[in-house]
């Protein structure tokens, strides 16, 4: 659990993150929403010690970060930053074995942990191992610079803009992978974004900040249907709504009973896919399949529903 209290930084007695307070569960993602210049950055980075706070508290686990000596605070927290981050004079495996070899672990240690980690991010150790950062592309050296961040199994990952640089189809692919591995070893993400379709995604809560402070702090339901201010209002944009609600929810947690005509859904997929794919081939329902099997339908009616202000 991260508890940040009351948490101040002014530059030059400016605030640029004034009295921030929220407390992030743990293995949930956070995800840090807002205008440029809002304090985003400066607020994960007080997280990691990166930043001195000017005043207010920080808890990991209910400890006062200040008295974690900062060797301890970078084995529990990985840090991924927008355009990776990695050294480029540095072999992919020398890059991701930065903070375990830090930490003096055994050299089989930290190579059995480097080839499990690029397996885990799809990247051939054999190939990939010994090559420099300018021999991989881009969506690889993101993925390298996750994998860096995560070496140390941290139960902390902050992550600041970690997709902003990538085309539309690695970066779906690239939060796939974030919420796989989050699940898989139940890390708590803190993730900053200016990309609100990425927070609603990602995010089991959606902390949106302006001007330094924290507007709302609050699943993406409620972000979405109980706006805080005009300010996240405007930020959710009102025209897209009934949509972000829909790619909430996958179809599998709204089957109907019955079946209908032509190819079927996948129930894996959001309502908001099925919503497009509905209104694109022109039918009024479609069947629902799950592992090879029809399991039930979809329908442009319920899907109406489900997209209304929620009550
Ligand atoms: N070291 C510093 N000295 C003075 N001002 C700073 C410093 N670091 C950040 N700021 C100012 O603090 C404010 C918040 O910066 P921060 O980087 O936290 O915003 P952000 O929300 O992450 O913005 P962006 O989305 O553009 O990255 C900005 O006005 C910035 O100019």
């Amino acid at each position: 659990m991260i508890e940040i209290d009351s948490i101040v930084k002014t530059y030059e007695g400016v605030p640029v993150v004034d009295a921030v307070s929220m407390t992030i569960q743990p293995h949930t993602i956070c995800a840090v929403v807002g205008t440029s210049g809002s304090g985003k950055t400066t607020l994960l980075r007080m997280i990691n010690r990166l930043v001195t706070p000017t005043s207010g508290t920080i808890r990991i686990d209910g400890e006062d970060i200040r008295g974690i000596r900062p060797y301890e605070l970078r084995r529990r927290i990985g840090y991924a930053i927008q355009g990776h981050g990695l050294f480029p004079h540095w072999t992919v495996a020398q890059n991701i074995g930065a903070v375990p070899r830090l930490l003096k672990w055994s050299k089989a240690d930290i190579s059995a942990r480097i080839n499990e980690l690029l397996e885990l991010f799809q990247l051939d150790p054999s190939q990939y191992r010994d090559r420099f950062p300018s021999e991989l592309s881009g969506g690889q050296q993101q993925r390298v610079g996750v994998a860096r961040a995560l070496a140390a199994r941290p139960n902390i990952l902050l992550m600041d803009e970690p997709f902003g640089a990538l085309d539309p189809v690695i970066r779906a692919k690239a939060q796939e992978d974030l919420v796989a591995i989050q699940q898989r070893f139940g890390t708590t993400v803190v993730l900053v974004t200016h990309d609100m379709e990425e927070a609603i995604y990602l995010g089991h809560n959606i902390a949106v900040m302006d001007a330094g402070k924290l507007l709302q702090f609050a699943p993406p339901k409620q972000v979405i249907g109980r706006p805080a201010t005009p300010f996240v209002q405007e930020l959710i944009g009102t025209s897209e709504r009934p949509f972000r609600l829909l790619s909430l929810s996958k179809i599998a947690d709204h089957l109907e009973d019955g079946d209908a005509d032509g190819d079927p859904l996948p129930a894996t997929a959001t309502l908001r896919d099925a919503y497009s794919e509905l209104l694109w081939s022109g039918r009024s329902a479609a069947p629902v399949e799950k592992d090879g099997r029809l399991v039930g339908r979809v329908s442009l009616d319920a899907l109406a529903r489900l997209a209304a202000r929620p009550q």
